[in-house]
């Protein structure tokens, strides 16, 4: 088995010199602002050490993986529960798809694209205020992280606010099928904030641990959730976590994975590794372009993949 710093290493090189690079996302104008050449990756391994190359320090906005984490709150808050308000199975269409909901009489179909985040979003809020469902996220992640510098990139929460027609229009539709609890400004509000959520590769990979160790954190052993939803998150993260690229990054990378626009991927090696990796490029499907390359690269060399 090589040595993950020199897997590691050798990545990061040869991301930082690929020139394709795909496309930064500009729907949410603030996130235009990314730097295509940005490249980082951090993995934490079972022993807890950290190993980290290119820009594994820099913070990006985490975007959708911020709902790996909404997903692990509001199953702790009413369990099995949410699955009368949100479906389990890969959508095969674009994350911020508007026709499958229709069929599905506001339904959606995974937690994962952005009409099923909003709704375990709504779950987390009712009986709170926004502002301080917000933080118990943010605590959330800073907690998983060990990391209290973990905080909201307002410019790109307010870029999202003024832009998110897209997202205004499931959520309204959701509603009228009252599948949302709370006025939808205000699960929109918390939604387009935790989205906006800033972290490094670092803190991300460090707040991933517990899905790989069994619900643990593997230094600590502090218990996050049980083996069973740990299990139970990484297998949605493998079949909904890349939207209609879940089937294509199975393939190739063959880890548990979840993407954001904002260029990084959280990956699960489970009883191996926590990895995230960042390039703000994207592929036709809104997944990183260099961070599905790099996971694939270092699973092909450590022998990482659930596949064998
Ligand atoms: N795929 C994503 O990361 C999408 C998240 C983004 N905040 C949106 O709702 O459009």
């Amino acid at each position: 088995m090589p040595e993950l710093e020199t897997v590691v290493r050798e990545i990061a090189e040869e991301m930082r010199a690929r020139p394709d690079r795909g496309e930064v996302a500009s729907y949410i104008p603030e996130l235009a602002r990314a730097d295509a050449n940005a490249f980082g990756i951090a993995v934490v391994d079972r022993e807890g050490r950290v190993v980290v190359g290119g820009d594994a320090e820099a913070a990006f906005s985490i975007q959708s993986i911020s709902k790996v984490f909404t997903l692990t709150l509001a199953l702790g808050k009413i369990g099995d529960r949410l699955w009368r308000r949100v479906g389990r199975e890969p959508s095969g269409s674009p994350f911020n798809s508007i026709v499958q909901l229709e069929n599905e009489h506001g339904i959606p179909r995974n937690p994962f694209i952005n009409a099923g985040a909003i709704a375990v979003t709504d779950v987390i809020l009712s009986g709170h205020q926004p502002r301080d469902t917000l933080g118990e996220i943010l605590r959330f992640l800073q907690f998983l992280a060990e990391d209290p510098a973990i905080g909201i990139d307002e410019a790109v929460a307010a870029s999202e606010q003024r832009t998110g027609f897209r997202n205004r229009a499931l959520a309204n539709y959701m509603k009228s099928f009252n599948v949302l609890e709370n006025p939808v400004d205000f699960t929109l509000g918390v939604y387009f904030h935790h989205c906006a959520i800033a972290m490094s590769c670092r803190q991300l990979a460090m707040a991933g641990r517990f899905l790989a160790h069994n619900g643990r954190n593997p230094a600590t052993g502090f218990s996050v959730v049980s083996p069973e939803r740990a299990r139970r998150i990484n297998a949605i993260m493998l079949t909904c976590g890349h939207y209609d690229g879940s089937g294509e990054f199975a393939y190739r990378v063959g880890l548990p994975g979840k993407s954001g626009v904002g260029g990084g991927i959280l990956a699960v090696a489970p009883g191996k590794a926590s990895i995230a990796v960042w390039s703000p490029g994207l592929d036709a499907s809104g997944n990183s372009h260099l961070g599905r390359i790099a996971l694939e690269r270092l699973t092909q060399r450590m022998g990482w993949s659930i596949f064998g």
